[in-house]
């Protein structure tokens, strides 16, 4: 598979979203191009010049057009550079729109994916991705292409060029660029063709790799551990020194004789043109000489541009391969008639559900069922399932058996943006935008009116946080010094809820971070919140669940035990040992601070 789409060309894909400004991209390819051949004349000239010269050396006022030879040399030299100006101009404004088209379209694709995929670190990735390879485009488009362009018709040109004086110089320039040439493209064949795309993967690994180092800086002062404790990272290294250290010791016969070659056209030139000039017209072969000797290196650079350029196409494919991963990421199917859920009951019938990429269900045939302004508690182990069961309310995924009801409807049959407004998530992280607290508030219901969003923030206990802000509720967080702790961050995130006044709440691990004055402010916010609605809620602090309805433990993705909290510590299960633990630790603390 990844074979397949390896062998599409970036170039012409990535010219398929250039739009009307293809052509501009062809007009500065063409432009290049005319500069590419108007480079050679100044060469020409320099030969006329030498040849007049050295006819009537030392007299040189013999010769009249010197001077003119001199200023067309001149003047090519200035068309040389203004024509390839313009390829450029040409070329950056086709490249600027239509890294500009690969954006809109990536990120026109990105918002229709499911919620579940930009969880984690995946959003921050995405984004990496989109940028670089979308900037990787534009620059092959903005200045390696007119240069590959050039590259490719200065020798066409040249090859008549060589031969138009003297045919025994041509041929052996000629010699040392086709040997040139044919050793890149050994040099990039074989198992070097891949080399490019292996290389990405080893950075791609060792930059993750290195986020991750940087992040578990903490934990390795704390628990006094070395570097080496991160293997991973460096194993991504040595994996990465090791596949450059290979491809250079691949490449050392190639490129040394890649460089002998361009540069070494003299070493045939000096003794063909000794025995061409002792043959006779020492003068016309000195003339040649020059010129085959000025002529030389041009074509060297050339060659060294086209292997330069090639590098980009490969970038280029590189570039187009991880974006279209991107865009084959299929987005959840939208309904074709839209159903309109009957109240706020939540449902979950018979679901499983497996993670994109595993094979263990995160959920296997769970079934319970909200009603509406019921309270459901979600407890149990790490890893048990109930992030992914409060997830798939507002499908941030789909599920692959039975399914998930809102208002006795399939959540997979009611419009995306009606079934956005039925619910509120509280996330355990909390994001806060870096803008101000009110907008912060208000994304949640973008058409509040300022007392509604004033409003919400008091009834989510936000009060005390405003006081002390600088701008009250117009402080920017994220700047200038200005954060939140984590239960501050939680409350926000609860009049952002609360503003919604949505009939259905899902409620994550929402007090995951709070001190005890924040966590009473929380559950104050909490009530405000619920009053009313539909709640599924995720806990574990058991005390903040004792009134559900109902509560359910999921373990290894099973619902083991359910029923109220009464229910639950009478069958002295799972549940009744958990709150004996809760209990036990509660006791703990009060007793601790008493003796304080
Ligand atoms: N994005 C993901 N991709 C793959 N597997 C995942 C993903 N998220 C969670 N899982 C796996 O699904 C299972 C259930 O995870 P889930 O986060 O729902 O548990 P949880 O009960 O909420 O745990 P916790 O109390 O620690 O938050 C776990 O085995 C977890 O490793």
């Amino acid at each position: 598979m990844e074979k397949k789409e390896k062998k599409q060309n970036g170039l012409s894909q990535s010219l398929g979203y250039a739009g009307s400004h293809k052509s501009l991209t062809i007009l500065g390819c063409t432009l290049s191009a005319i500069a590419a051949v108007l480079g050679l004349a100044p060469y020409i000239c320099v030969w006329l010049a030498a040849r007049d010269a050295l006819e009537v050396f030392p007299n040189l006022s013999a010769a009249p057009d010197l001077a003119r030879y001199g200023w067309m040399a001149v003047w090519f030299s200035v068309a040389n550079v203004l024509v390839y100006f313009a390829a450029l101009m040409c070329t950056h404004l086709a490249a600027f729109r239509t890294a500009r088209n690969i954006r809109n379209t990536l990120m026109r694709h990105v918002v229709q994916l499911p919620l579940g995929y930009f969880m984690g670190s995946q959003s921050g990735l995405i984004r990496k991705q989109v940028d670089e390879n979308a900037g990787l485009t534009e620059d092959m488009l903005a200045h390696k292409l007119p240069d590959l362009t050039g590259a490719i018709v200065t020798p066409i040109v040249s090859v008549a060029v060589l031969f138009f004086y003297d045919w025994v110089m041509g041929l052996l320039c000629l010699l040392t660029m086709v040997l040139a040439l044919v050793s890149m493209f050994v040099m990039m064949s074989g198992d070097n063709a891949t080399f490019f795309h292996r290389y990405q993967l080893e950075v791609e690994k060792m930059s993750g790799e290195a986020v991750e180092y940087v992040r578990g800086i903490p934990v390795v002062k704390v628990f006094q551990q070395t570097v080496y404790s991160f293997k991973a990272f460096y194993n991504a290294i040595m994996s990465y020194s090791d596949l450059a250290g290979k491809y250079s010791m691949s490449c050392q016969k190639g490129q040394t004789f890649f460089l002998t070659c361009i540069n070494g056209a003299f070493a045939l030139l000096v003794p063909a043109a000794l025995l061409m000039a002792n043959r006779g017209d020492p003068v016309g072969v000195l003339v040649n000489f020059i010129f085959y000797a000025l002529f030389a290196p041009a074509c060297g650079g050339m060659i060294n541009r086209i292997m330069y350029a090639s590098d980009a196409v490969r970038q280029t494919d590189e570039a187009m391969f991880k974006l279209n991963r991107i865009l084959e990421e299929k987005p959840l199917p939208e309904p074709t008639a839209p159903k309109k859920p009957q109240g706020a009951s939540v449902e979950f019938q018979n679901v499983t559900f497996c993670y994109p990429g595993t094979e263990n269900p995160a959920l296997d045939h769970v079934s319970f069922s909200v009603p509406e302004g019921g309270t459901v508690a979600l407890v149990g182990p790490s890893g048990g399932g109930k992030t992914t069961a409060a997830s798939l309310i507002p499908r941030f995924w789909d599920v692959q058996k039975g399914s998930v009801l809102i208002g006795g409807v399939d959540v997979r049959e009611i419009a995306k943006e009606e079934l956005m407004q039925r619910v509120a998530f509280v996330f355990q992280d909390t994001k806060l935008f870096k803008k101000s607290l009110y907008e912060n508030i208000r994304t949640s219901c973008p058409d509040a009116a300022r007392e509604q969003v004033l409003a919400a923030a008091h009834a989510a206990q936000c009060d005390d946080i405003l006081e002390k802000m600088p701008d009250g509720i117009d402080t920017v967080v994220g700047t200038k010094g200005v954060y939140l702790s984590g239960g501050e961050a939680q409350r926000i995130a609860l009049a952002r809820a609360i503003l919604k006044d949505a009939p259905i709440i899902v409620l994550d691990e929402a007090t995951a971070f709070a001190d005890p004055e924040n966590e009473y402010q929380i559950q104050k916010a909490f009530e405000k919140l619920t009053r009313g609605k539909t709640v599924l809620m995720i806990a574990h602090r058991l005390s903040t669940i004792q009134n559900a309805d109902q509560i359910l433990v999921l373990n290894e993705g099973q619902v083991m035990e359910r029923g109220t909290q009464a229910e639950l510590l009478w069958q002295e299960g799972k549940y009744a040992a958990m709150w004996a633990d809760y209990s036990r630790a509660a006791q703990w603390k009060v007793g601790k601070e008493a003796a304080v």
